[in-house]
């Protein structure tokens, strides 16, 4: 297998377990912490690709920084954050981007708990970008027997899925806190996509891209999972617990509580009807209960199912 340089953003959860797929690949592998001793500097140098697997709040500063780095222009920036900023409402894609307009930016996204993959279990992603052979670098350097990349040519869906899809996680968690059964969880989800793919739209993102693995297969894998952050907050708000009480011993980041607030200020502003997702936002700022945000949603006008 050909050896690439591949420098990782973020020792979190993530970050970790990319890095042990990277090096158990045969890949030369360095990673990079605010915490850590090594500078950004030194980390970057020689990088192939740079992958940034920080957490939605540190995109914009750790890209800014490595701006007045000016790495090689043939480097690679993956971004596997599944997040969007508040005030721009950009994707994580679309901040590097723009930070590095001529270099390749690749989205890795899909159904990937990081948990099950540090046990070496089987998953597959997904490796989207504009640029075809970068995205193949990427995927190259990334696939084995335990991890199957797919390529996408539509980077803004593959990554929309990732970052939509956290919102109706913590709503499964809320439905499977009320043990509200095994029916109301496939409606929540299969109404859940219809928000996503709206949503994914105003993007210019693919429908189809969020029926594939970086959509409903993310969508699956976090709805259906104690192991996701996002689910573990609605579990647990469905336990009467606070958002503040959660988020204090919420190991890792959530990113769907921040993903929320930004998608009910661009739905109001651009008209966009996401009930799941509106409701989610009233539970996590206190203004309704679980149990009267259910009763919001199901006592909805009467309507067709496609309109
Ligand atoms: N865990 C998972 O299963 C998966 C997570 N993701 C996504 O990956 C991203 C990271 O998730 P995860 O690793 O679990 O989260 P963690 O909370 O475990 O890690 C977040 C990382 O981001 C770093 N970070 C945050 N802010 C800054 C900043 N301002 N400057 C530098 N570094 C910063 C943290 O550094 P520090 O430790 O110093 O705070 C940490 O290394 C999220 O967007 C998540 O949705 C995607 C797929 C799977
Ligand atoms: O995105 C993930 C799995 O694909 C991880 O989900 P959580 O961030 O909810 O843990």
């Amino acid at each position: 297998m050909q050896e690439t340089t591949i420098s990782i953003l973020g020792a979190g959860a993530w970050g970790a377990s990319l890095a042990n797929l990277a090096i158990a690949n045969g890949n030369r592998v360095r990673v990079w912490s605010r915490r850590g001793s090594e500078t950004l500097s030194a980390v970057l140098q020689g990088a192939d690709i740079v992958l940034s697997a920080i957490s939605m709040k540190g995109v914009r500063e750790v890209a800014s920084q490595i701006q007045s780095l000016t790495p090689s222009p043939e480097t690679i920036f993956v971004t596997a954050t599944k997040g969007l900023e508040p005030e721009t409402i950009y994707t994580p894609s679309q901040i590097w981007q723009s930070c590095f307009p001529h270099h390749p930016v690749v989205v890795l996204s899909g159904p990937n708990l990081s948990k099950e993959i540090d046990q070496s279990l089987p998953a597959a992603t997904v490796v989207a970008s504009r640029v075809a052979t970068a995205a193949a670098t990427v995927q190259l350097a990334f696939s084995s027997s335990r991890f199957r990349v797919y390529t996408n040519p539509d980077p803004v869906g593959v990554e929309l899925g990732g970052t939509l899809k956290n919102v109706i996680a913590i709503a499964s968690g809320v439905c499977d806190g009320l043990h509200l059964g095994t029916n109301a969880k496939a409606a929540l989800v299969t109404r859940g996509l219809t928000e996503m793919v709206r949503i994914g739209n105003c993007w210019g993102a693919k429908t189809e891209t969020f029926y594939g693995l970086s959509g409903l297969g993310d969508l699956l894998a976090t709805c259906n999972s104690p192991l996701s952050r996002n689910y573990q907050v609605g579990y647990q708000l469905a336990g009467g617990e606070t958002l503040a009480q959660i988020l204090a011993k919420l190991p890792g980041t959530a990113e769907g509580v921040n993903t929320c607030q930004v998608l009910v200020q661009l739905a109001r502003q651009q008209n966009i009807v996401i009930p799941i997702t509106e409701q989610v936002y009233r539970l996590l700022q206190g203004e309704v209960t679980p149990q009267q945000a259910l009763d919001e949603l199901m006592l909805r006008d009467i309507k067709p199912e496609y309109n």
